[in-house]
């Protein structure tokens, strides 16, 4: 039989030795045909050296205010400067710096305003907020090798703001300072939210059941868009208390029901006909996501489904989202890894479903969808 690994192994460490060579490098750069490879597999590398900055420059513009600042454009240097009380020269180079990641643009000799991507993030309440979370990853990425050493094993940035993601990991126990990242998660909301909307329809659906559904944004999301559908919302106890009130205000209270509950060791709530995960399973190691599952399926009637959407690894044209972001974050947070499509649903069918399927999503980055029926 042919040994593929071996021959791929084989041909893998012939061509790094090539890619290592100099004078290979070299002459790549000049020749005609590949050079054009060449320059830009040495951009990639560059932007991958010098990707921490290029992150810092987006967060000095969220912090700093620029991007408020641009939104009223053409403002200048001067301008800036005053608002974000700087100094002209400092105003400038954050300004330059962020021109050429198309954050800022200069319209004319010292006329500033947004540029492409600086006008998507400006209008974008929830990408700002995740931004501005960022600075928790980032510290706790300022030594990442040690990071990786502790295996997990002491508190972080992340794993005190997940309070209940750092309880499984040493933290203490868990705590009860949920509003914080309930608000962050319903800010953010939407990016799952409307790629869940465009992708599955809810006509045959009568009773939605949301697992951790956080302050009910996914719900006020499809109920707003499916006015027929009963709605389930279910999270720690704190959280509901807060969720099943600002839920009840968006779509109205009558189409409401809370459910209070840890999900690892409470049933979920049966007479649901579809149940949904949205970013919950992540956020947990194996072990407990199985069991998170199979408490889902034992829940659920024959034919009734459960619906999974979250940013996913190995997704194509997607995968730094996936295992360098993602798998990243959630070892810094002290629990869960990101899992590709087919991993989900293979779990999904270890837990009892009869079925599961991808549906595709148009950014994935934002969630990918999974469906599985019982
Ligand atoms: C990452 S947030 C996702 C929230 C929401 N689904 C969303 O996408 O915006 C995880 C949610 O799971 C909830 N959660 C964590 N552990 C839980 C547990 N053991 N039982 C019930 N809910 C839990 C958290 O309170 C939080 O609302």
């Amino acid at each position: 039989m042919i040994d593929w690994t071996a021959i791929r192994t084989g041909w893998i460490a012939r061509r790094n030795g090539v890619f290592a060579n100099p004078r290979f490098q070299y002459w790549a750069a000049r020749l005609p045909l590949i050079r054009w490879i060449a320059r830009s597999r040495a951009d990639a590398a560059f932007n991958l050296l010098a990707g921490f900055a290029y992150s810092q420059v987006l967060r000095a513009c969220v912090e700093g205010g620029l991007f408020d600042i641009l939104k009223d454009g053409p403002v200048s240097a001067a301008e800036v400067a005053a608002r974000m009380e700087l100094t002209e020269d400092a105003a400038l180079t954050l300004l330059r710096a962020a021109r050429p990641l198309m954050l800022s643009e200069e319209a004319g000799p010292d006329r500033w305003m947004l540029g492409e991507q600086g006008a998507v993030f400006a209008a974008n309440a929830g990408v700002q907020a995740m931004i501005r979370h960022h600075r928790l990853l980032y510290a706790d990425l300022a030594d990442p090798v040690a990071l990786l050493r502790r295996d997990r094993c002491e508190p972080t940035g992340l794993s005190r703001f997940w309070t209940y993601a750092g309880a499984l990991h040493g933290a203490g126990t868990r705590g009860t300072q949920t509003s914080e990242y309930s608000q962050l998660m319903a800010a953010s909301q939407h990016f799952v939210a409307d790629e869940v909307l465009a992708s599955v329809s809810f006509r045959p659906v009568k009773r939605l059941l949301d697992v951790g559904g956080g302050h009910g944004a996914f719900l006020e999301a499809i109920g707003t868009a499916w006015p027929h559908l009963e709605l389930g919302l279910f999270d720690l106890p704190e959280v509901v208390e807060t969720g099943r009130d600002v839920l009840g205000e968006a779509v109205g209270a009558a189409r409401v029901t809370g459910h209070p509950g840890n999900f690892f060791k409470d049933t979920i709530p049966r007479g649901y006909d579809m149940v949904s995960l949205i970013r919950i399973l992540h956020d947990h190691d194996d072990e407990p996501a199985q069991a998170l599952l199979s408490n889902i399926r034992t829940s659920l009637a024959p034919g009734a489904r459960l619906l999974i959407a979250e940013p996913m690894a190995q997704i194509r044209g997607a995968e730094p989202m996936g295992e360098a972001f993602f798998g990243l974050y959630l070892w810094a947070m002290g629990s869960g890894r990101p899992r590709s499509p087919a991993q989900i649903i293979a779990m999904a069918k270890k837990a009892g479903f009869a079925s599961a399927r991808s549906v595709a999503t148009a950014q994935p980055v934002n969630a990918s969808v999974i469906i599985a029926r019982a």
